[in-house]
Protein backbone atom coordinates (compact mmCIF):
# COMPACT_ATOMS: atom_id res chain seq x y z
CA UNK A 1 0.00 0.00 0.00
CA UNK A 2 1.77 3.41 -1.06
CA UNK A 3 0.95 5.72 1.93
CA UNK A 4 2.17 9.54 0.78
CA UNK A 5 3.02 11.30 4.03
CA UNK A 6 5.21 14.38 4.80
CA UNK A 7 8.71 12.85 5.25
CA UNK A 8 10.35 15.83 6.93
CA UNK A 9 10.09 13.74 10.19
CA UNK A 10 11.43 10.78 9.00
CA UNK A 11 14.46 12.24 6.98
CA UNK A 12 15.01 14.58 10.78
CA UNK A 13 14.91 11.71 12.55
CA UNK A 14 17.27 9.51 9.79
CA UNK A 15 19.64 12.52 9.85
CA UNK A 16 22.49 11.76 12.09
CA UNK A 17 22.50 15.70 13.39
CA UNK A 18 18.60 15.71 13.85
CA UNK A 19 17.32 15.00 17.57
CA UNK A 20 14.80 12.14 16.98
CA UNK A 21 11.19 13.30 17.20
CA UNK A 22 9.37 11.08 19.42
CA UNK A 23 5.97 10.54 17.58
CA UNK A 24 7.73 8.95 14.92
CA UNK A 25 10.14 6.83 16.65
CA UNK A 26 8.42 3.75 16.81
CA UNK A 27 7.36 4.64 12.72
CA UNK A 28 11.09 4.88 11.32
CA UNK A 29 13.01 3.12 14.16
CA UNK A 30 14.73 0.23 11.51
CA UNK A 31 14.57 2.25 8.30
CA UNK A 32 12.04 2.98 5.79
CA UNK A 33 10.75 2.13 2.47
CA UNK A 34 10.58 4.99 -0.17
CA UNK A 35 9.31 5.09 -3.88
CA UNK A 36 10.52 8.09 -6.18
CA UNK A 37 7.22 10.12 -7.41
CA UNK A 38 9.38 11.34 -10.23
CA UNK A 39 10.12 9.35 -13.53
CA UNK A 40 13.52 11.57 -14.57
CA UNK A 41 16.69 9.53 -13.70
CA UNK A 42 19.00 12.50 -13.19
CA UNK A 43 16.52 13.35 -9.60
CA UNK A 44 15.98 9.79 -9.22
CA UNK A 45 20.05 9.21 -9.08
CA UNK A 46 20.62 12.91 -7.45
CA UNK A 47 18.22 11.66 -4.50
CA UNK A 48 20.63 8.36 -4.22
CA UNK A 49 23.51 10.50 -4.03
CA UNK A 50 21.91 12.72 -1.46
CA UNK A 51 21.26 9.70 0.72
CA UNK A 52 24.23 8.24 0.39
CA UNK A 53 25.93 11.35 1.46
CA UNK A 54 23.62 12.65 4.44
CA UNK A 55 22.50 9.91 5.95
CA UNK A 56 24.62 7.66 8.71
CA UNK A 57 21.85 4.57 8.00
CA UNK A 58 23.11 3.22 11.46
CA UNK A 59 20.41 0.52 12.52
CA UNK A 60 17.98 2.68 9.32
CA UNK A 61 18.11 0.88 6.19
CA UNK A 62 16.40 2.22 3.80
CA UNK A 63 15.17 0.58 0.38
CA UNK A 64 14.12 3.01 -2.30
CA UNK A 65 11.90 2.37 -5.29
CA UNK A 66 12.16 4.37 -8.66
CA UNK A 67 11.48 3.95 -12.43
CA UNK A 68 12.46 6.13 -15.51
CA UNK A 69 10.96 7.47 -18.45
CA UNK A 70 13.05 6.30 -21.24
CA UNK A 71 16.59 6.53 -20.52
CA UNK A 72 20.35 4.96 -20.99
CA UNK A 73 22.20 4.72 -17.59
CA UNK A 74 26.23 4.24 -18.29
CA UNK A 75 28.70 2.93 -15.19
CA UNK A 76 30.88 5.53 -13.51
CA UNK A 77 33.87 4.49 -15.85
CA UNK A 78 32.02 3.85 -19.41
CA UNK A 79 32.14 4.92 -22.52
CA UNK A 80 29.16 6.57 -24.08
CA UNK A 81 30.13 6.30 -27.63
CA UNK A 82 31.09 2.72 -26.73
CA UNK A 83 28.22 1.28 -25.40
CA UNK A 84 25.10 2.87 -27.43
CA UNK A 85 23.56 4.29 -30.18
CA UNK A 86 23.96 8.15 -29.63
CA UNK A 87 22.43 9.09 -32.86
CA UNK A 88 19.31 6.78 -32.58
CA UNK A 89 18.89 8.14 -28.62
CA UNK A 90 19.22 11.73 -29.85
CA UNK A 91 16.18 11.02 -32.56
CA UNK A 92 14.60 9.24 -30.37
CA UNK A 93 14.54 11.75 -27.31
CA UNK A 94 16.21 9.28 -24.88
CA UNK A 95 17.86 10.12 -22.29
CA UNK A 96 21.58 9.30 -21.43
CA UNK A 97 22.60 9.14 -17.50
CA UNK A 98 26.11 8.91 -16.21
CA UNK A 99 25.34 7.06 -12.36
CA UNK A 100 28.40 7.51 -9.42
CA UNK A 101 28.53 3.43 -9.60
CA UNK A 102 30.58 1.48 -11.49
CA UNK A 103 29.71 -1.38 -13.59
CA UNK A 104 27.86 -1.42 -17.44
CA UNK A 105 25.21 0.36 -19.34
CA UNK A 106 21.51 -0.55 -19.01
CA UNK A 107 18.67 0.39 -20.57
CA UNK A 108 14.92 2.19 -18.60
CA UNK A 109 11.65 2.55 -18.83
CA UNK A 110 8.42 2.78 -16.58
CA UNK A 111 8.71 -1.06 -17.22
CA UNK A 112 11.77 -1.65 -15.37
CA UNK A 113 11.97 -1.55 -11.55
CA UNK A 114 14.95 0.03 -9.81
CA UNK A 115 15.29 -0.72 -6.56
CA UNK A 116 18.50 0.90 -4.13
CA UNK A 117 19.10 -0.52 -0.81
CA UNK A 118 21.48 2.22 1.10
CA UNK A 119 22.90 0.29 4.47
CA UNK A 120 26.27 1.43 6.25
CA UNK A 121 29.16 -0.35 4.97
CA UNK A 122 29.08 -3.16 7.38
CA UNK A 123 25.26 -4.41 6.65
CA UNK A 124 26.27 -3.77 2.18
CA UNK A 125 25.35 -7.37 1.52
CA UNK A 126 24.33 -7.82 -2.53
CA UNK A 127 23.50 -11.41 -1.90
CA UNK A 128 21.41 -11.04 0.74
CA UNK A 129 19.17 -8.22 -0.96
CA UNK A 130 19.32 -10.07 -4.33
CA UNK A 131 17.58 -13.28 -2.45
CA UNK A 132 14.90 -10.97 -0.49
CA UNK A 133 13.91 -9.97 -4.12
CA UNK A 134 14.15 -13.84 -5.15
CA UNK A 135 11.86 -14.82 -1.88
CA UNK A 136 9.16 -12.02 -2.94
CA UNK A 137 9.06 -13.51 -6.63
CA UNK A 138 8.88 -16.67 -4.75
CA UNK A 139 5.77 -15.72 -2.54
CA UNK A 140 3.80 -13.97 -5.61
CA UNK A 141 4.39 -16.29 -8.53
CA UNK A 142 6.51 -19.53 -6.90
CA UNK A 143 6.53 -21.02 -10.51
CA UNK A 144 8.73 -18.40 -11.71
CA UNK A 145 12.42 -20.03 -12.01
CA UNK A 146 14.78 -17.27 -11.40
CA UNK A 147 18.46 -17.38 -9.64
CA UNK A 148 21.01 -14.87 -8.84
CA UNK A 149 24.33 -15.57 -10.20
CA UNK A 150 27.89 -14.66 -9.01
CA UNK A 151 28.09 -11.59 -10.93
CA UNK A 152 24.76 -10.55 -9.00
CA UNK A 153 22.41 -10.94 -12.03
CA UNK A 154 19.23 -12.52 -11.75
CA UNK A 155 18.36 -15.13 -14.35
CA UNK A 156 15.09 -16.68 -15.30
CA UNK A 157 15.27 -20.37 -16.29
CA UNK A 158 19.33 -19.96 -16.06
CA UNK A 159 19.72 -17.64 -19.18
CA UNK A 160 17.80 -14.61 -19.48
CA UNK A 161 19.09 -11.67 -17.63
CA UNK A 162 16.13 -9.68 -15.69
CA UNK A 163 18.24 -8.21 -13.58
CA UNK A 164 21.73 -6.22 -13.24
CA UNK A 165 23.38 -4.75 -10.05
CA UNK A 166 26.03 -2.16 -9.30
CA UNK A 167 26.73 -0.36 -6.28
CA UNK A 168 28.78 1.89 -4.40
CA UNK A 169 31.26 2.00 -1.40
CA UNK A 170 31.71 5.08 0.83
CA UNK A 171 33.62 5.51 3.82
CA UNK A 172 30.64 4.47 6.48
CA UNK A 173 27.49 4.38 4.09
CA UNK A 174 26.88 1.99 0.71
CA UNK A 175 24.21 1.53 -1.39
CA UNK A 176 23.58 -1.62 -3.93
CA UNK A 177 21.46 -0.57 -6.62
CA UNK A 178 19.63 -3.32 -9.45
CA UNK A 179 16.87 -3.14 -12.14
CA UNK A 180 14.36 -5.58 -12.57
CA UNK A 181 12.80 -6.07 -15.79
CA UNK A 182 8.70 -6.16 -15.88
CA UNK A 183 7.45 -4.75 -19.23
CA UNK A 184 9.80 -3.06 -20.68
CA UNK A 185 10.57 -2.55 -24.62
CA UNK A 186 13.20 -5.12 -25.53
CA UNK A 187 13.42 -4.54 -29.15
CA UNK A 188 14.38 -0.34 -27.76
CA UNK A 189 16.74 -1.86 -25.25
CA UNK A 190 18.74 -4.34 -27.86
CA UNK A 191 18.86 -1.43 -30.35
CA UNK A 192 19.57 1.31 -28.10
CA UNK A 193 22.60 -0.67 -26.64
CA UNK A 194 24.03 -1.49 -29.68
CA UNK A 195 27.09 1.06 -30.73
CA UNK A 196 27.01 1.56 -34.22
CA UNK A 197 30.79 3.40 -33.61
CA UNK A 198 33.68 1.75 -35.33
CA UNK A 199 37.24 1.67 -34.72
CA UNK A 200 37.01 3.06 -30.47
CA UNK A 201 40.09 2.22 -27.98
CA UNK A 202 39.86 2.54 -24.97
CA UNK A 203 40.42 1.32 -21.18
CA UNK A 204 36.71 1.92 -20.30
CA UNK A 205 34.60 -0.33 -18.58
CA UNK A 206 33.26 -2.54 -20.95
CA UNK A 207 29.96 -3.84 -20.13
CA UNK A 208 28.83 -7.42 -20.40
CA UNK A 209 26.07 -8.09 -22.82
CA UNK A 210 23.03 -10.53 -21.87
CA UNK A 211 19.92 -12.17 -23.66
CA UNK A 212 17.00 -10.14 -21.67
CA UNK A 213 13.77 -10.95 -20.99
CA UNK A 214 10.89 -9.46 -19.01
CA UNK A 215 8.85 -11.29 -15.62
CA UNK A 216 5.71 -10.26 -18.03
CA UNK A 217 6.95 -12.43 -21.07
CA UNK A 218 7.24 -15.38 -18.78
CA UNK A 219 3.91 -14.64 -16.73
CA UNK A 220 1.43 -11.61 -18.56
CA UNK A 221 -0.58 -10.87 -15.19
CA UNK A 222 2.77 -9.27 -13.48
CA UNK A 223 2.79 -5.64 -13.00
CA UNK A 224 5.58 -3.41 -11.87
CA UNK A 225 2.98 -2.25 -8.69
CA UNK A 226 2.39 -5.83 -7.60
CA UNK A 227 6.47 -6.90 -7.50
CA UNK A 228 6.85 -3.69 -6.13
CA UNK A 229 4.73 -4.54 -3.23
CA UNK A 230 5.70 -7.86 -2.96
CA UNK A 231 9.60 -6.95 -2.63
CA UNK A 232 8.33 -4.27 0.09
CA UNK A 233 6.64 -6.81 2.37
CA UNK A 234 9.80 -8.89 2.34
CA UNK A 235 11.89 -6.14 3.43
CA UNK A 236 9.46 -4.90 5.71
CA UNK A 237 9.69 -8.56 7.34
CA UNK A 238 13.21 -8.81 7.46
CA UNK A 239 14.26 -5.64 8.27
CA UNK A 240 11.20 -5.47 10.93
CA UNK A 241 10.26 -1.81 8.76
CA UNK A 242 6.77 -0.74 8.74
CA UNK A 243 5.01 -2.17 5.40
CA UNK A 244 3.74 0.99 4.18
CA UNK A 245 5.75 2.40 0.67
CA UNK A 246 6.47 5.89 1.52
CA UNK A 247 6.27 8.47 -1.49
CA UNK A 248 8.94 10.90 -1.86
CA UNK A 249 9.82 13.64 -4.06
CA UNK A 250 13.47 13.51 -4.82
CA UNK A 251 12.92 17.54 -6.08
CA UNK A 252 12.34 18.62 -3.00
CA UNK A 253 14.63 21.23 -2.00
CA UNK A 254 13.21 21.68 1.74
CA UNK A 255 13.49 18.12 2.37
CA UNK A 256 16.86 17.04 0.37
CA UNK A 257 18.79 20.29 0.43
CA UNK A 258 21.32 20.29 -2.00
CA UNK A 259 19.70 17.76 -3.91
CA UNK A 260 18.58 20.31 -7.32
CA UNK A 261 22.58 21.10 -7.73
CA UNK A 262 23.32 17.87 -7.63
CA UNK A 263 20.48 16.67 -10.48
CA UNK A 264 22.06 19.82 -12.36
CA UNK A 265 25.34 18.57 -12.54
CA UNK A 266 24.69 15.14 -13.75
CA UNK A 267 22.75 16.71 -16.38
CA UNK A 268 25.68 18.43 -17.57
CA UNK A 269 28.00 17.70 -20.43
CA UNK A 270 30.69 17.26 -18.35
CA UNK A 271 29.70 14.86 -16.27
CA UNK A 272 28.24 12.12 -18.99
CA UNK A 273 30.30 12.97 -21.68
CA UNK A 274 33.39 14.70 -20.07
CA UNK A 275 34.17 11.90 -17.61
CA UNK A 276 34.87 9.23 -20.30
CA UNK A 277 37.81 7.55 -19.73
CA UNK A 278 40.25 8.77 -22.23
CA UNK A 279 40.03 6.97 -25.44
CA UNK A 280 40.76 7.26 -29.65
CA UNK A 281 38.73 6.44 -32.47
CA UNK A 282 40.26 4.82 -35.99
CA UNK A 283 38.31 4.81 -38.85
CA UNK A 284 37.93 5.54 -42.64
CA UNK A 285 34.88 6.17 -44.51
CA UNK A 286 34.59 6.38 -48.20
CA UNK A 287 33.15 9.34 -50.09
CA UNK A 288 31.77 9.41 -53.78
CA UNK A 289 34.14 11.52 -55.83
CA UNK A 290 32.01 11.63 -59.31
CA UNK A 291 32.20 7.84 -60.59
CA UNK A 292 35.04 6.45 -57.70
CA UNK A 293 35.20 5.89 -54.19
CA UNK A 294 37.82 7.89 -52.30
CA UNK A 295 38.64 6.58 -48.68
CA UNK A 296 39.27 9.20 -46.22
CA UNK A 297 40.85 7.93 -42.91
CA UNK A 298 40.39 9.72 -39.34
CA UNK A 299 42.46 9.66 -36.35
CA UNK A 300 41.06 11.07 -33.07
CA UNK A 301 42.10 11.53 -29.77
CA UNK A 302 39.90 12.31 -26.72
CA UNK A 303 40.69 13.18 -23.08
CA UNK A 304 37.67 14.64 -21.48
CA UNK A 305 35.22 14.34 -23.89
CA UNK A 306 37.27 16.72 -26.08
CA UNK A 307 39.17 16.22 -28.95
CA UNK A 308 43.24 16.71 -28.43
CA UNK A 309 44.51 15.48 -31.23
CA UNK A 310 42.75 14.89 -34.85
CA UNK A 311 44.48 14.34 -37.92
CA UNK A 312 41.60 13.56 -40.93
CA UNK A 313 43.60 12.10 -44.35
CA UNK A 314 41.55 13.04 -47.33
CA UNK A 315 43.61 11.93 -51.21
CA UNK A 316 45.09 15.85 -51.81
CA UNK A 317 43.41 15.67 -55.13
CA UNK A 318 39.92 16.12 -53.93
CA UNK A 319 40.85 18.22 -50.52
CA UNK A 320 44.37 19.75 -50.34
CA UNK A 321 46.59 19.08 -47.24
CA UNK A 322 46.65 22.87 -46.03
CA UNK A 323 42.46 22.60 -46.10
CA UNK A 324 42.97 19.36 -44.12
CA UNK A 325 45.33 20.75 -41.62
CA UNK A 326 42.79 23.71 -41.43
CA UNK A 327 40.25 21.51 -40.28
CA UNK A 328 42.27 19.33 -38.18
CA UNK A 329 43.51 22.12 -36.16
CA UNK A 330 40.07 23.93 -35.84
CA UNK A 331 38.84 21.14 -34.00
CA UNK A 332 41.38 20.78 -31.42
CA UNK A 333 39.93 21.50 -28.08
CA UNK A 334 36.66 21.42 -28.86
CA UNK A 335 33.73 18.58 -27.72
CA UNK A 336 33.70 15.37 -29.60
CA UNK A 337 29.92 16.18 -29.81
CA UNK A 338 27.81 16.78 -33.64
CA UNK A 339 26.35 20.35 -32.26
CA UNK A 340 30.00 21.51 -31.58
CA UNK A 341 31.56 19.96 -34.86
CA UNK A 342 28.28 22.00 -36.73
CA UNK A 343 29.23 25.14 -35.43
CA UNK A 344 32.87 24.93 -36.15
CA UNK A 345 32.77 23.81 -40.00
CA UNK A 346 29.98 26.94 -40.31
CA UNK A 347 32.68 29.52 -38.64
CA UNK A 348 35.35 27.37 -40.60
CA UNK A 349 33.07 27.92 -43.96
CA UNK A 350 32.59 31.44 -43.36
CA UNK A 351 36.43 31.89 -43.48
CA UNK A 352 35.47 31.03 -47.75
CA UNK A 353 32.28 32.25 -48.62
CA UNK A 354 33.38 31.95 -52.58
CA UNK A 355 34.33 29.01 -52.87
CA UNK A 356 30.69 26.69 -53.63
CA UNK A 357 33.21 23.58 -53.91
CA UNK A 358 34.93 23.75 -50.79
CA UNK A 359 31.83 24.15 -48.88
CA UNK A 360 30.39 21.15 -50.44
CA UNK A 361 33.63 18.90 -49.68
CA UNK A 362 33.77 20.32 -46.17
CA UNK A 363 30.12 19.59 -45.24
CA UNK A 364 30.44 16.22 -46.71
CA UNK A 365 33.56 15.36 -44.60
CA UNK A 366 31.86 16.82 -41.40
CA UNK A 367 28.47 14.92 -42.02
CA UNK A 368 30.58 11.90 -41.72
CA UNK A 369 32.95 13.18 -38.66
CA UNK A 370 29.53 13.90 -36.74
CA UNK A 371 28.19 10.77 -38.05
CA UNK A 372 31.08 9.11 -35.36
CA UNK A 373 30.18 11.52 -32.41
N1 LIG B 1 17.23 -2.80 -17.28
C1 LIG B 1 17.99 -3.88 -17.45
N2 LIG B 1 17.94 -4.88 -16.56
C2 LIG B 1 18.70 -6.00 -16.70
N3 LIG B 1 19.56 -6.18 -17.71
C3 LIG B 1 19.66 -5.20 -18.61
C4 LIG B 1 18.88 -4.01 -18.54
N4 LIG B 1 19.22 -3.22 -19.58
C5 LIG B 1 20.15 -3.89 -20.26
N5 LIG B 1 20.43 -5.08 -19.70
C6 LIG B 1 21.40 -6.11 -20.11
O1 LIG B 1 22.53 -6.03 -19.23
C7 LIG B 1 23.73 -5.81 -20.01
C8 LIG B 1 24.76 -5.02 -19.22
O2 LIG B 1 25.15 -5.82 -18.14
P1 LIG B 1 26.37 -5.40 -17.17
O3 LIG B 1 26.53 -6.52 -16.23
O4 LIG B 1 27.54 -4.97 -17.98
O5 LIG B 1 25.84 -4.12 -16.40
C9 LIG B 1 24.80 -4.11 -15.53
O6 LIG B 1 24.00 -5.03 -15.42
C10 LIG B 1 24.70 -2.84 -14.71
C11 LIG B 1 23.50 -2.77 -13.82
C12 LIG B 1 23.31 -1.37 -13.26
C13 LIG B 1 22.10 -1.25 -12.40
C14 LIG B 1 21.84 0.14 -11.90
C15 LIG B 1 20.63 0.18 -11.04
C16 LIG B 1 20.06 1.55 -10.92
S1 LIG B 1 20.78 2.67 -12.02
S2 LIG B 1 21.60 1.32 -13.16
C17 LIG B 1 23.23 -5.12 -21.25
O7 LIG B 1 24.12 -5.23 -22.33
C18 LIG B 1 21.92 -5.87 -21.51
O8 LIG B 1 22.19 -7.12 -22.10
Amino acid sequence: MLIPFSMKNCFQLLCNHKVPAAGFKATVKNGLILQSVSSDVYQNLAFEDWIHEHMTLEGKPILFFWRNTPSVVIGRHQNPWQECNLTLMREEGIKLARRRSGGGTVYHDIGNINLTFFTTKRKYDRMENLKLILRALNTIRPQLDVQATKRFDLLLDGQFKISGTASKIGRATAYHHCTLLCSTDGAFLSSLLKSPYQGIRSNATASIPSLVKNLLEKDSTLTCEELINAIAAEYAAHHQVDNHINLVDPADETLFPGVGSKAKELQTWEWIYGKTPKFSVNTSFNILDGQSHMEIKIRIDINNGRIQGCNIEAPAHWLPLEVCDKLNSSFIDSKFCPVEATLLTNILLRTCPEDRELHNKWNILCDKIKGIM
